[in-house]
């Protein structure tokens, strides 16, 4: 059944983020992590959005906060085990999004054999950007993508490069986790990811289609 409510404001939902990563070898590689054979998943809780004009704020107990920009998908018709040639009939639109991840916290859970979920899962972790109509990008598996910190290119890549698509994420994921209309798939990073400081200004964007800014804080 078709829902009343606003899809343009999905971050108000609730509803789950589900983030695949390394999903980009240039990404993986810069991190000396092995290319993936199958997806890498992990999930934010709906109070790590925050939306334009509010600041992505520092973790009190990390000194390494890094940006990750990547498109999301967001899920407009929910299912269970969806096929891969019926996925993207389940998608309402995309979302510039970034993975703001502590990196040093991350790097000590991967050592400790610990979840990622103080690393990666924090308020203010899931910067959006406004909701983009599925028709406004003809093709997502063909879309540049960048983030500059303080005016200066950081990060740059098209998600040509990734290595798992769109519609096989929907259908991997579907399979493990029943998606639901107003669910964010954050689709990984592609490389350049590094640190950025309190003050520090964040511009992203999906070349010809979105940009976004945010500023970074550290809770006093
Ligand atoms: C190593 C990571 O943090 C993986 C990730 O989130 C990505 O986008 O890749
Ligand atoms: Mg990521």
């Amino acid at each position: 059944m078709a829902s009343s409510r606003n899809l343009n404001r999905f971050w108000e939902w609730g509803r789950k983020i589900i983030c695949v990563g390394r999903n980009y070898p240039d990404h993986a590689k810069e991190l000396k992590n092995a290319v993936p054979t199958e997806p890498v998943l992990f999930l934010k809780p709906s109070s790590a959005y925050v939306t334009e004009g509010s600041s992505i704020m520092v973790p009190s107990y990390s000194h390494n906060l890094h940006h990750e920009v990547e498109l999301g998908v967001v899920i407009g018709k929910g299912g269970t085990a969806i096929p891969q040639n019926a996925a993207m009939d389940h998608v309402a639109g995309y979302a510039l999004c970034l993975d703001m991840t502590a990196r040093d916290v991350q790097d000590e859970c991967k050592t400790k054999g610990l979840p990622w979920t103080l690393a990666k899962a924090f308020n203010t972790s899931c910067p959006v950007s406004e909701f983009i109509p599925k028709e406004k990008i003809a093709d997502p598996g063909n879309v540049k993508i960048w983030l500059k910190v303080n005016g200066q290119l950081r990060q740059e890549g098209n998600t040509s490069q990734m290595i798992f698509s769109i519609p096989f994420l929907i259908s991997y994921i579907s399979e493990i986790i029943t998606l639901e209309e107003g669910d964010l798939i954050l689709t990984g990073t592609p490389k350049g990811v590094s640190s950025v400081q309190e003050h520090d200004e964040l511009l992203a964007g999906i070349e010809g289609i979105v940009s976004m800014k945010f500023r970074v804080d550290r809770p006093q």
